[in-house]
């Protein structure tokens, strides 16, 4: 039985008279890779914001590693290892695609503004394994090559791989992932299917995702929570969802 990262149960969202996500649960288990899918406007998008500290739920309980994270600002979940993307691109597009992951991880090194400022030892360390990472990080997303190029100048499936690598560096236990396949050719999407399998397989991380690729979707999740109009729709394995009336009713039969 595998250990459960993320649970979220009765989670509730109102915005003035608009009940945008009404009671929605879900459960990321570690080394899995859960999706989120419904039709647009059903609410994915405000549960991520929820689960990520960037709207504080009407109600419901988000319970991270067993510990409550509901209503905790944004950069105290980032911190205990929750890192995401969002729908549009949010690079540094004026900083080549190196320094976007060195200040990515600004925060994580381990010292002070003295200690920079007379590169002790210890900054000189951190400031190696930053760029260690950094390098280890392009090299998994294939863009080893374009290290100095403006991140602005990198064809736009380059521009998502980079979202993911700059996430990485940060060494999240979950990676939410909104839309990354949105606006990729087949031959980008292929790759990020891989690059996402291999997060799981390789780094043993989880991964939540938000995604409209529905082949990718079947292709990749472990489980998949449906929620349509803001309500939970089905939970199940891919075989389970495609089999699901509900879900054929309300959704897939829609495309
Ligand atoms: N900050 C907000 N203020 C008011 N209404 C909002 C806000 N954010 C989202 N909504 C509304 O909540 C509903 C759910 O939106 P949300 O973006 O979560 O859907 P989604 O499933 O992510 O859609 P899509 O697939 O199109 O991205 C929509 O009706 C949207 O207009």
């Amino acid at each position: 039985m595998s250990n459960v990262l993320l649970k979220a149960t009765g989670l509730s969202m109102r915005f003035g008279g608009l009940l945008a996500v009404d009671g929605v649960g879900l459960t990321v288990n570690e080394r899995e890779i859960v999706s989120v899918i419904g039709p647009n406007g059903a609410g994915k998008t405000t549960v991520f914001n929820c689960l990520t500290g960037f709207y504080k739920p009407t109600a419901g309980e988000i319970l991270y590693k067993g510990n409550p994270i509901q209503g905790l600002p944004g950069h105290k979940i980032s911190q205990l290892g929750v890192i995401r993307t969002f729908q549009h691109v949010r690079l540094f597009k004026e900083m080549t695609v190196i320094e976007n992951l060195l200040v990515a991880q600004h925060r994580h090194l381990k010292t002070g503004l003295l200690a920079g400022l007379f590169k002790t030892p210890a900054f000189r360390r951190s400031e190696s394994e930053a760029m260690d990472r950094a390098a280890h990080w392009l090299d998994r997303v294939k863009l080893t090559e374009f290290a100095n190029r403006e991140a602005g100048n990198l064809a736009y499936g380059q521009q998502r791989r980079l979202e993911i690598a700059r996430c990485m560096v940060a060494s999240p236990d979950l990676l939410m992932l909104d839309e990354p396949a949105a606006g990729l050719n087949p031959n980008e999407t292929k790759e990020l299917d891989e690059l996402i399998v291999s997060l799981r397989d390789d780094d043993g991380i989880s991964i939540l995702l938000i995604e409209h690729d529905m082949k990718l979707v079947m292709g990749i999740s472990d489980n998949i929570v449906v929620v349509n109009q803001g309500r939970p729709l089905a939970t199940g394995t891919p075989q389970e969802i495609l089999q699901n009336p509900d879900v054929i009713k309300a959704y897939l039969g829609e495309e």
